[in-house]
Formats: structure tokens, C-alpha cells, sequence
């Protein structure tokens, strides 16, 4: 919001124009519930607090000293000959989401594909069969150890060395698992429960039916399997769609933004990057997770106010970040409004 508005806005709640619910509506967005907490003089602070069971913290401010090591080396593991596009708008949504360094290893049959897209995206090609892993390269192992976060799966496909995921869940570092790594997981049964640090599953129905081994014919009731899946292995779920399921099994956020537009190859692709980004950024895993499905959502939002719902993009989103992390609120934080 520009200065001009938000002070008209404030003129207008002084002179008892409009209320304070009102005022916090048109600063903050409709919708949200406001508990007022204390006035603190008639024409200076009013301090209110935007309820919500589950808060979504703000973001970090960047110091004015700061360098790109500052926050986070992410590396990005997927793709594959036909869907080099996966993990490209992953990284490249990483990059949007105010990390530092990204680098993303891939097929060396589509590395240069990869590395076109976005200059700013660093490639590790790594020896492949037709277009796929095949097993982890000398180059990959050294990446490994070095990142902060690492993640896996967008546009891998699942013709790869069952030990590729392995060496991935063998990490000391957060790890977040997406799209066809999610489906490894489910066939070769691998551990994550042991993992010593975060590890965050993002799964889309579909791959949730698979790793719960189960089909489920309400939504109620494969929420409450991801809660116990969360419970049981240690992990947090991140289970996509409309309305989306963020839980580590004690805690569970639903988010509200998004809109059917998403429903566009990519989407999800772009979650992975924002969601391993905030993770290399120092955010706690289950924060991270509900931030980044919150302003994923809002990116969505804002693509579809500009190109509609039909012909949005997932590459849309990507552009969309920008206006999504500069608008973006602390939601149950404490907000001091200041005039
Ligand atoms: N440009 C690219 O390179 C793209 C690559 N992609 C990659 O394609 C690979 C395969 O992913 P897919 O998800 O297409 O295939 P999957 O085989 O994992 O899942 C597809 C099936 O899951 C179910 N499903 C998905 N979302 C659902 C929902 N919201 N409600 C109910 N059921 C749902 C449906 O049965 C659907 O047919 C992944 O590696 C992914 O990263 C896709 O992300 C699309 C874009
Ligand atoms: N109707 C909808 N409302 C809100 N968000 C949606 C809707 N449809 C899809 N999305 C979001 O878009 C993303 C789709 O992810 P996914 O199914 O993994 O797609 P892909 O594999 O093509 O990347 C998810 O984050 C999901 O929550």
C-alpha cells in the first residue's frame, strides 16, 4: 500500500470515518480476524493482533551488510529428459524466495536446458542413463555436503538408482522430498524417521494415495492420515490442493490463499522451491512450510488477478513472488499500526 493511502485511511479512522476492523481490513486484506489488544492514544498507535491458530511469522530483514552466503546454499535435485521445465521453475523460485546461492543438479542430457532459463541458477550435470540419474557422481556428493537444504524430485521421473534417494535421506542436513522422489519413497519403503534433522514431504494427492498406500475417497479423511503419517514418521506434510494441509501431527494449518488457476502444471514445482528456500534462510522447517504455502498461495493470487485463472501459468507465480514477499504480512504477530 502507498504512504498517501495509508494515511488517508488513518485520517479516515481518526475522524471516525470508518472503524478500526474496517481500517485493519483495507491495511491488511479482508478477511482476517483482528483482535484488538490496546489503543494506545486517540490519534497515535493502535496495537491489534490478526488471529490465527497456527501464526505465519514475517520475514527476516536482509542486514545492510549482508552477502549471499548469508542466506542459505539450496540445492535443487530432479529433473530429466521432458521435464527439465520441473525443476527450473523450482530453482528459479528458490532464487525469488531470497536465497542466495541456488544451484540445481540435473541429467547432463538437459543441463544446458536448465541452465538457460535463469542465469542466475548454478548446474551440476551429473552423469545419467537416457536422460535420468543414473547413479550419484563424484561432483554431486561433494554439492551434498556443502548445502544447506537439499531437495528432491520435481521432474525426476522415477526411472532412477533406488541408492540416488537414499544418499539424499542419509543427509545431516533438511531435506524436502516433492513429486517422483515421493513415489520412490513409497516403493522402496525408505526410512525417514531416523533423519537427524527436518524433513518435509510435499505431496499432491496423488502421491499421497501412494505413500499411505491407500485410496481415499473423502479429503477429511486423507487429511487425517497425513496428520498420523506426520505423527508416526517424524516429518512434516505439506498436502497440496485446494486448501492445503500444513502438519508436523500435533500442529495443523489449512491455508486460504490460492484459486483454482494453480491447477497448471508447475504449480507445485514452484511450492518446492519457495518452501526449500525459507528452509535455507534459517526458518524453522514447520514455519517455512506454512509461509511458503501462504505466499505461494498469494503469488497464485496475484497471477490470477493479472492474466485470470485460465491462463495463468505456473511460470506466472514464479514472476508473481516478487509482489507476493513484498506484501506479505506476519499473520498472528502482534501489528502496530503507526500514523
Ligand atoms: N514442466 C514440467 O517439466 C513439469 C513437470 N512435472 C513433473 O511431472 C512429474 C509427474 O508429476 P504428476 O503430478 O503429473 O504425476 P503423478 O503420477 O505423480 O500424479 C498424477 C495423478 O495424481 C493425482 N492427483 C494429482 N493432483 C491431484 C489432486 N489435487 N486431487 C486428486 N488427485 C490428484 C491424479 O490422479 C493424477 O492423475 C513430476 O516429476 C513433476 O515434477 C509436472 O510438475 C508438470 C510440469
Ligand atoms: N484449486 C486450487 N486452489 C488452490 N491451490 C491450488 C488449486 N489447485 C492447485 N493448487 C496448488 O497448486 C499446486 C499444484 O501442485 P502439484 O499438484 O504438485 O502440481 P505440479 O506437479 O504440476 O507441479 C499446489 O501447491 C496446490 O495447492
Amino acid at each position: 500500500m502507498k504512504r498517501h493511502q495509508f494515511e488517508q485511511h488513518a485520517r479516515h479512522f481518526r475522524s471516525g470515518r470508518i472503524s478500526l476492523n474496517q481500517l485493519i481490513d483495507l491495511v491488511f486484506g479482508d478477511g482476517k480476524e483482528v483482535v484488538v489488544l490496546e489503543t494506545l492514544s486517540e490519534d497515535d498507535i493502535v496495537v491489534a493482533s490478526v488471529a490465527s491458530e497456527v501464526g505465519i511469522p514475517a520475514l527476516k530483514p536482509r542486514p545492510d551488510d549482508a552477502h549471499k552466503g548469508d542466506f542459505g546454499r539450496v540445492l535443487l535435485v530432479g529433473g530429466s529428459r521432458g521435464m527439465a521445465g520441473a525443476i527450473s521453475l523450482a530453482a528459479m523460485s528458490a532464487l525469488r524466495s531470497g536465497s542466495g546461492l541456488v544451484t540445481a543438479a540435473v541429467p547432463e542430457t538437459i543441463a544446458e536446458v536448465v541452465a538457460g532459463f535463469d542465469p542466475c541458477v548454478m548446474t551440476v550435470p551429473c552423469r545419467d542413463s537416457d536422460g535420468h540419474f543414473s547413479s550419484v557422481p563424484e561432483d554431486l556428493k561433494q554439492q551434498l555436503k556443502v548445502a544447506d537444504v537439499v531437495a528432491i524430485g520435481p521432474g525426476m521421473g522415477r526411472e532412477v538408482d533406488r541408492y540416488f534417494l537414499q544418499a539424499i535421506l542419509e543427509l545431516s542436513q533438511p531435506i524436502v522430498i516433492d513429486a517422483d522422489a515421493i513415489h520412490l519413497l513409497a516403493e522402496t519403503h525408505s526410512m525417514i524417521k531416523n533423519r537427524k534433522s527436518a524433513t518435509v514431504l510435499t505431496p499432491h494427492p496423488g502421491e499421497f494415495s501412494n505413500l499411505a498406500n491407500t485410496e481415499f475417497s473423502k479429503r477429511g479423511e486423507m487429511e487425517a492420515a497425513a496428520v498420523k503419517f506426520a505423527a508416526d514418521q517424524g516429518c512434516i506434510i505439506v498436502l497440496k490442493g485446494h486448501r492445503t494441509l500444513v502438519t508436523d501431527g500435533s500442529r495443523e494449518y489449512r491455508n486460504d490463499t490460492g484459486n483454482a488457476g494453480m491447477a497448471t502444471g508447475g504449480s507445485g514445482d514452484v511450492l518446492t522451491g519457495v518452501v526449500t528456500s525459507l528452509i535455507g534462510q534459517g526458518y524453522d522447517a514447520f514455519d517455512a512450510a506454512v509461509m511458503a504455502v501462504h505466499i505461494h498461495g498469494r503469488a497464485g493470487d496475484f497471477a490470477a488477478e493479472k492474466y485470470g485463472q485460465a491462463s495463468m501459468v505456473a511460470s506466472n507465480i514464479v514472476d508473481s513472488l516478487a509482489a507476493a514477499f513484498k506484501s506479505h504480512v506476519a499473520v498472528g504477530a502482534e501489528v502496530r499500526i503507526g500514523f
